[in-house]
């Protein structure tokens, strides 16, 4: 689309863990956390990003560091409404006008939660706000042949949700979204290490825990270090450190791993015998910053017996195909 002078075209992720923001002509400028820190009092905002990611679960009653995404939805509308505003200035740095956004949602979100996001990016400031599927943005963002007739099939697996999907001829021909994706890892990894070690964690550390670790293998964790984690002792409710083998690690994440590929399976079963042709020709793609995990196409092929490849620069996949989309705008305004 021609924009005249002021508009600009901008494509957001708008994920549950990052918020990644991508400006026509320029490319991915922004990479940052969905965290937002508020004055619990007077509702001002007091960071975002980063700054505000450091401050969860260390926050005294004045201040509220809050995620305002959850499951891949808006869990909290105005907070929301303030990350996107704050995120679209901090991109178009000093431009003047109201920008035309594009923002990638889940695919399996009910009609409400989209108009939300579509809302809160008008009410953010956007000249107008269209949204598109996240698995069909992920494709276009690894590379896949999305237009073409043939089968592609792609696994985003992002904080709170991973989605399925098989894709054709610019449309999504089956799509499965679930709730298991990174921050259920994390989740896991708090409780295992609660029951084995007595020791309560933050979100972050569990984070930490299994970024280090970064492998779903058994095998694999069975030759790496252990991990050193911090919390408080649920005996005696004092600080403690802990060391936490690496495979207590990646047994931690086994459960939450095993739903990620049932859906997968699941997705491969209610596929279209052509596709399915075309899947087994191609392969499946990972996106998503859960993709970076260790042992897990291994894992995949084992059930699915289908190949499976980790995108370049997985995490970014899915801004990268809302900024390509942003081309074909004017196909999305029509609709
Ligand atoms: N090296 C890594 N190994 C394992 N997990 C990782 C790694 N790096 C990031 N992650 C996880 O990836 C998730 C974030 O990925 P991503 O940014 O793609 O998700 P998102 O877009 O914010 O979420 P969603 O799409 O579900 O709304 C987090 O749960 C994070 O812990």
């Amino acid at each position: 689309m021609a924009l005249s002078f002021g508009q600009h075209n901008i494509g957001i992720d708008l994920g549950t863990s990052n918020t990644y923001v991508y400006v026509e002509g320029k490319g991915i400028v922004l990479r940052e956390p969905s965290v937002v820190a508020r004055n619990t009092e007077t509702n001002e905002i007091i960071a975002v990003g980063e700054e505000a990611r450091d401050m969860l679960g260390r926050t005294p009653a004045s201040i509220a560091a809050i995620r305002p995404m959850r499951d891949g939805v808006i869990a909290d509308y105005d907070t929301t409404v303030a990350m996107i505003s704050y995120y679209m200035k901090k991109a178009l740095g000093g431009r003047v006008g109201k920008p035309f956004v594009t923002l990638g949602v889940p695919a399996k979100i009910t009609a409400v939660e989209r108009r939300a996001v579509i809302d809160a990016a008008r009410v953010a400031g956007a000249r107008d706000a269209y949204v598109l599927d996240e698995p069909f943005a992920a494709a276009i963002g690894a590379g896949l042949p999305v237009m073409e007739p043939t089968g592609s099939m792609v696994v985003d697996f992002g904080g709170g949700t991973t989605d399925v999907a098989t894709i054709s001829l610019g449309g999504i021909v089956s799509a499965r979204s679930t709730r298991f994706a990174g921050d259920k890892l994390n989740e896991a990894i708090i409780s295992y290490v609660r029951n084995n070690n007595n020791l309560a964690i933050g979100e972050s550390t569990a984070e930490r825990l299994k970024i280090e670790v970064g492998t779903v293998s058994l095998e694999e964790a069975k030759t790496l270090p252990a991990c050193t984690a911090r919390g408080r002792d649920l005996l005696t409710g004092l600080p403690k450190t802990v060391e936490v083998p690496a495979i207590d690690i990646a047994q931690a994440i086994q459960d939450p791993i095993n739903e990620i590929v049932n859906a997968i399976r699941e997705t491969l079963e209610s596929t279209q015998p052509e596709i399915a042709a075309d899947v087994i020709d191609h392969g499946m793609v990972l996106t998503g910053g859960g993709a970076q995990l260790k042992g897990l196409p291994e894992i995949i092929e084992g059930v699915t017996k289908v190949s499976v490849h980790v995108a370049e620069d997985p995490m970014d996949a899915v801004v990268k195909g809302v900024g390509e989309s942003l081309k074909s705008l004017e196909v999305l305004r029509r609709n």
